[in-house]
């Protein structure tokens, strides 16, 4: 193992851009396809693998939502979101805020407090066995309309009492803008939820402006576009949001041809508190090591480079004070340690 990685591995950090569907390895999807009898149109995990290769975010989310068909009960949400856990833990992840679609799934009859419980019961035996705290996210599907999304908050009501924090946007981005959703997002602020959105990553900078200014996020999720708008760099490297850049996931989905041309470093340079995740590790070719060793080496990027991304996914996160500081302080040591 480099040097490099032992450092990377050491340094105690936050996943914030994670979706749990996208941690579904190809075992996990054909073990899965047997346990529930249901039939898959691939032979083998090589023949998975082979079929993810993407030229853009919709190429993806096909396979995604097809990939999903096979959780079918609590027990399969418990054993996927147990899986990633048990991986993130030996890379020095210390919180992860977790991003689950229940429109995914109940949408194909499976029941919302099926997926809920299967994945919280799997985030509560992380924090116990494994040290690795988190959070919930329930993520709106924007291809969707306003009225589904409605539906499916007041179906997670049972769950806002300090179990579901927050509500997302995600899926395809493109004509489907986030003031779609203001409404939805009022309401989500209403219920003291955090407020969190993809914008930007194919989408134009005027999207993440309708983020930040229509739904009023907390923290955006991609947001690589908003480089384009330099007015609004300006006032978001101010504002101090964070932006959840996802490295491998652009690369997969064309966002960039080669990550020489990733902007991460300019992001970084503009001011931007930006933070490193995997988006949907087991599509796009690695977890969150794979993801900073990826940028660490295209764009050059320094040890200390290196320890304010983790400084920024702590600071990022939705920890309180306390926690937030004890993780700085770590962080701090293991720094010192390795100079
Ligand atoms: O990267 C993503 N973008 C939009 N929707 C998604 N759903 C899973 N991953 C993604
Ligand atoms: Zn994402």
């Amino acid at each position: 193992m480099s040097n490099l990685t032992d450092f990377i591995n050491a340094l105690p950090k936050a996943e914030l851009h994670l979706h749990i569907e996208g941690s579904l390895e190809p075992e996990m999807m054909m073990d899965l396809a047997i346990r529930n009898n249901i039939d898959l149109p691939y032979k083998s995990v090589e023949e998975i693998r082979t079929a993810y290769k993407f030229s853009n975010l919709q190429d993806f989310l096909d396979i995604y939502y097809q990939g999903m068909n096979v959780l079918q009960t609590e027990q399969d949400f418990y054993d996927l979101t147990f899986a990633y856990l048990e991986k993130i833990a030996k890379e020095g992840v210390v919180h992860v805020e977790v991003f689950y679609d229940p429109q995914g799934h109940t949408s194909r009859g499976v029941a919302f407090s099926t997926v809920t419980n299967g994945i919280l019961r799997a985030l509560d035996d992380g924090q116990e066995k494994l040290g690795v705290t988190s959070e919930l996210i329930m993520s709106f599907l924007r291809h969707l309309s306003e009225e589904d999304a409605f539906a499916t908050l007041e179906e997670a009501k049972p769950w806002f009492d300090g179990r579901i924090v927050a509500v997302g946007l995600d899926s395809s981005e493109m004509g489907h803008p986030p003031s779609k959703f203001e409404r939805v997002f009022n309401a989500a602020r209403d219920l003291d939820l955090k407020l969190v959105a993809h914008a930007g990553e194919e989408g134009p900078s005027e999207y993440v402006r309708e983020a930040i200014e229509l739904l009023k996020i907390d923290r955006l999720d991609h947001g690589n576009r908003t480089i384009e708008d330099l007015a609004l760099t300006r006032k978001l490297a101010s504002s101090g949001i964070a932006f959840t850049v996802c490295p491998l996931s652009n690369l997969k989905l064309c966002g960039v041809a080669n990550m020489k041309d990733h902007p991460l470093k300019k992001m970084m340079q503009a001011g931007l508190k930006v933070t490193v995740n995997s988006d949907d590790p087991a599509y796009f070719g690695g977890y969150m090591t794979a993801n900073f060793l990826s940028v660490v080496e295209a764009l050059d990027l320094s040890k200390d480079d290196i320890a304010v991304l983790c400084r920024n996914s702590i600071s990022g996160s939705f920890l309180t004070d306390d926690e937030k500081q004890q993780h700085l302080d770590r962080i701090d040591n293991v720094v010192s340690s390795h100079r």
